[in-house]
């Protein structure tokens, strides 16, 4: 996976998500789909990105029965989209389910999509983590833990912040992916983002990929914006 800079695309509809691309002119682009847009648009959504030469990061998060996951996740593979997630905390036969289902899935000389396990989300801070989900470790614990379990899944990596990266990359090494959504600019709001970091600190910090969707899709000028996350991201100096 080439340290991709990936959009995400949370707008309610097509109309919306063309009306922000076309900004982008023929810019080769890695994108996000994930519920919101997948939910209204489906699989025509996708077709259409791949037509216009986008990476696409399918972000569905699957969690459910390992059976359903395995099912599903056959069907999502058909889409041939380049990156796919479920929830780790769906335990190892689920990660195991769905990496086989992708696999079946997959056509005979095409390349399988990357998966990915989400680890603790980063809306998630270490008090909620203990008093509402009941897991009484610490965050960072259960970021490697739950990536430790995701490779002997045979996922490919997780979805973390930055901030955990290099601790992952401690235990499994720097070809165990790490997709790390979480990333504002110094003067961006958090939102409802916990653990944030700044594209040029996720480069720092050794992140395989970073996601951003406000950052950029809110910004006055989001062409520039996405040039400026870029550049930092690829730690060019202007
Ligand atoms: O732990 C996670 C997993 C996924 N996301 C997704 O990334 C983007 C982030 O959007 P921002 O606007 O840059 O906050 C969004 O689509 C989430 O669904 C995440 O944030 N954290």
């Amino acid at each position: 996976m080439q340290r991709p800079l990936i959009i995400a695309l949370d707008f309610p509809g097509l109309i919306e998500t063309e009306r922000f691309l076309a900004q982008f002119n023929s810019e080769q682009l890695y994108v996000k789909v994930g519920m919101e847009l997948f939910y209204q648009e489906g699989p025509a959504m996708i077709h259409r990105l791949k037509e216009h030469g986008h990476s696409i990061f399918l972000d569905l998060k699957l969690h459910d029965i390992p059976n359903t996951v395995k099912s599903a996740m056959k069907g999502l593979a058909r889409l041939n989209v380049d990156l796919v997630n479920v929830h780790c905390a769906g335990g190892s036969i689920m990660m195991e389910a769905a990496l086989e289902g992708l696999e079946q899935g997959t056509a005979v000389g095409q390349k399988r999509p990357t998966i990915i396990g989400v680890t603790q989300l980063t809306s998630t801070s270490e008090k909620t983590m203990n008093e509402e989900l009941l897991i009484e470790r610490p965050l960072n614990d259960v970021v490697v833990e739950y990536s430790q379990l995701a490779k002997k899944s045979g996922l490919d990596g997780v979805v973390c912040s930055s901030l955990e990266v290099p601790l992952i990359r401690d235990v499994l090494g720097n070809d165990f992916v790490t997709v790390t959504p979480g990333i504002r600019l110094s003067t961006d709001e958090k939102g409802d983002q916990t653990r944030v970091v700044t594209p040029g600190k996720a480069r720092e910090l050794g992140s395989t990929g970073i996601v951003v969707g406000r950052s950029i899709t809110n910004a006055e000028k989001p062409l520039e914006a996405y040039f400026k996350i870029k550049n930092s991201w690829e730690g060019v100096t202007v």
